[in-house]
């Protein structure tokens, strides 16, 4: 059965702001590239692949994640598992997405960055125009590397900056500080880039202080330990810096034990703006809004917490302004909708 908040949560337009398009390659997209290309994957089908999908940390998820894409190989590999992540945007009333890719993870896979950027780029184009779709592409570095394979990897995207909308920081969050990045994220800046970074998904405080101050980040990818420190989510809720927080995602990867225990109402309730993203749908249960149903079947949320999720996701996108307005009036219109439907009831 729908719940009416359900039913609100499908209906609102919706901005995503944080997934990983190697994340959403499904396991049945996963074994036709694998036959497509010849690549022989070490599991027998799309059943027991799902089976290893059990993960104790970010860790033992990412060792999954990087194998996982080995079967992207061509610019058509690229096209199809944007388009098919496009097709469930369209489906949950995600009308602007910005999205992530980790070129160095395919060019270390001797995949140029050129292959990759042209696949992934001609389907977000396709989506704006057949499925109405607009989108920013963030091009993430790998933090388990050097600084000096994040320069090498900027050189490679150079002849693409125009259609490349920001950079952000993902991977293994332990022992890899944002202030590793500070240099290259202050020459992304000085490009005209837009920034943002994973931070207090795994690693503490600290690295959410060292995200803001050093890499003067847009947005938080997570987010979450920053509520241990309680100067540190006073700051983040006083500059209204968007938080793209992953509910599946932070229960699948054990950052939260329990779903009825995740933090986002808490969030809320301190002022953080904060969105609901799927991270790595695929790998963690689902879309947008299957991320909607998870917090609402767990957590006393209340339809107009829902409606102030679906607002902060165009507040806190990097749509230019007309496009942020003319998308937050029709989350308003959806919300004046619902409201006058429940007066009566
Ligand atoms: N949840 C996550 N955290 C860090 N790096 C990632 N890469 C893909 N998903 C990620
Ligand atoms: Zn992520």
């Amino acid at each position: 059965m729908t719940s009416p908040i359900q039913t609100l949560a499908e209906q609102l337009p919706k901005a995503e702001l944080h997934m990983h398009l190697e994340g959403s390659l499904e396991p049945e997209l996963m074994f036709a590239l694998a036959r497509r290309n010849n690549v022989t994957l070490p599991y027998q089908d799309e059943a027991e692949l799902r089976q290893a999908y059990q993960f104790a940390n970010l860790q033992e998820f990412l060792d999954l994640y990087y194998a996982g894409m080995s079967v992207l190989l061509t610019e058509q590999d690229f096209y199809d598992l944007t388009w098919a992540y496009l097709e469930h945007c369209k489906r949950d009333n995600v009308t602007h997405t910005e999205v992530f890719f980790d070129p160095q993870a395919h060019v270390e896979r001797n995949i140029p960055f050129e292959v990759q950027f042209n696949g992934i780029y001609r389907a977000l184009c396709d989506g704006q125009n057949k499925l109405g779709i607009s989108f920013r592409l963030i091009l993430s570095f790998l933090r388990h590397l050097s600084e000096e394979s994040a320069f090498e990897t900027l050189e490679l995207a150079l002849p693409y900056l125009e259609r490349i909308d920001g950079v952000g920081l993902d991977s293994s969050e332990k022992g890899h500080p944002p202030e590793k990045f500070e240099r290259i994220f202050r020459r992304c800046r000085e490009l005209g880039l837009r920034v943002t970074a994973h931070a207090g998904e795994e690693g503490p405080p600290e690295y959410v202080w060292q995200a803001i101050d050093g890499l003067q980040i847009d947005r938080i990818d997570h987010g979450n330990r920053a509520l241990e420190d309680a100067d540190l989510t006073a700051m983040i809720a006083e500059r209204g810096l968007t938080l793209t927080v992953c509910p599946l995602s932070n229960y699948r990867l054990c950052v939260v034990d329990d779903m009825k225990k995740h933090p986002l109402l808490r969030m809320l309730d301190k002022g953080l703006h904060v969105t609901v993203n799927s991270d790595d749908p695929a790998y963690f249960g689902g879309y947008v809004n299957d991320n909607f149903r998870a917090i609402i079947d767990n957590l006393p949320i209340t339809a107009e917490q829902v409606y102030r999720l679906a607002r902060n996701s165009f507040e806190g996108s990097w749509l230019d302004d007309d496009a942020k307005r003319n998308a937050l009036g029709e989350v308003d219109a959806v919300w004046q909708r619902f409201q006058s439907q429940t007066a009566g009831t």
